[in-house]
């Protein structure tokens, strides 16, 4: 029961389109496609609405994954993935700003390639079936990518190979907000019985992709690589222009500034928003929620906001990347 997703839908879904160019087929089949993709996202939701918790995660190598997107084949099989220099990955912890790094990097993308074609689908490395690698070799480049593995886990090939991986970081407070609303409303994830429960379970790291403390101490210790760019979603919410440039930049694709400027209107949450159903369908109001930076003051109690500036302390105070989180700017009541 629990791989069906992976092998059956969801494998269906990581079939389509991923980093396909305009040219590979015409229009009307890709719409076609898109609405299929559509039927089969709100498929998924749908039946899985009443998911009993204890199936929903599974353990590999001491880290808890979905179990209904993610298998311990597909891990075996992303080992030998063979990434190329020219690949595009975003690294980021959940709920710290993958979809938002991804639009910007489709635009950027489409903006430089005149054939290059948004994805249809998240393309994150991790999920799907094993097979999925094949159809993911044939692909052109630039191939497009993200994931949530810790850095250890990340395909050697990507890190042997130089390919330039974008990081987001987001101030641990609002992430430990996001992943709780979305554990509670997302139908592959377990129900959290309650805010106070699913603190302690981010805290001690008992949550999907382990500990967001350890993802921001590896990151801490790459942060001067050249093909390492850490951002942190505040810096994109407080000056999204000048975070397009820096990304694109970052990318060697220069770009205009008319050009940087509509990516990023394209980039705005109420614009993501509004575009997601037909994306996403029934997933855009789990993934696309309020687009905030301060929504912990909402569930933090004020000793738990004292529980995670003493890990912070202990864990990033005087590094170089919690210096960029500008922890006492954001996390402080
Ligand atoms: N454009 C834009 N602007 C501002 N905020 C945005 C944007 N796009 C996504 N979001 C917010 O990012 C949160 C989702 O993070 P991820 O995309 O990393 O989620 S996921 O882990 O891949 O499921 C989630 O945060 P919360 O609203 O706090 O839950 C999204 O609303």
């Amino acid at each position: 029961m629990c791989n069906i997703l992976v092998t059956q839908n969801y494998n269906l879904l990581l079939s389509k389109g991923l980093g396909r160019r305009k040219d590979s087929q015409p229009e009307e089949t890709m719409a076609k496609e898109r609405s299929k993709l559509l039927e089969e996202i709100n498929k998924i939701f749908a039946e899985n609405q009443d998911s009993k918790n204890e199936e929903l995660m599974f353990t590999y190598r001491g880290v808890l994954y979905p179990s209904r997107l993610c298998s311990a084949k597909t891990f075996e099989a992303l080992e030998g993935m063979e990434a190329r220099k020219e690949d595009v990955l975003v690294a980021t912890y959940p709920k710290c700003g993958t979809n938002w790094a991804l639009q910007i990097l489709n635009d950027i993308l489409a903006a430089h390639y005149e054939d290059f074609q948004m994805p249809l689908t998240i393309p994150m490395l991790e999920f799907g079936a094993p097979e999925k690698f094949q159809q993911i070799k044939d692909q052109p480049s630039p191939r497009l990518f993200s994931t949530h593995l810790h850095y250890d886990n990340i395909p050697k090939s990507f890190i042997e190979n130089k390919v330039k991986i974008l990081v987001i970081f987001r101030n641990p407070k609002d992430a430990a907000v996001s992943y709780y609303h979305f554990y509670n409303k997302h139908p592959l994830l377990p129900t959290s019985s309650s805010w106070d429960d699913f603190f302690q379970k981010f805290m001690s790291g008992e949550v999907g992709w382990k500990s967001y403390f350890d993802h921001a101490l590896v990151w801490d210790k790459h942060m001067d690589e050249v093909n390492v760019k850490i951002m942190t979603f505040e810096e994109l919410k407080e000056n999204l222009h000048e975070g397009v440039k820096q990304i694109a930049d970052f990318y060697d694709f220069p770009l205009p500034e008319e050009k940087i400027q509509s990516i990023a209107e394209k980039a705005t949450f109420q614009t993501m928003k509004s575009e997601a159903p037909q994306k996403i369908g029934a997933f855009a109001p789990v993934v696309f929620r309020k687009g905030v930076v301060g929504d912990w003051k909402t569930l933090f109690t004020e000793a738990q906001s004292q529980e995670m500036d003493a890990k912070f302390e202990e864990c990033l105070a005087g590094t170089k990347l919690g210096t960029k989180l500008k922890y006492d700017k954001y996390c402080k009541f």
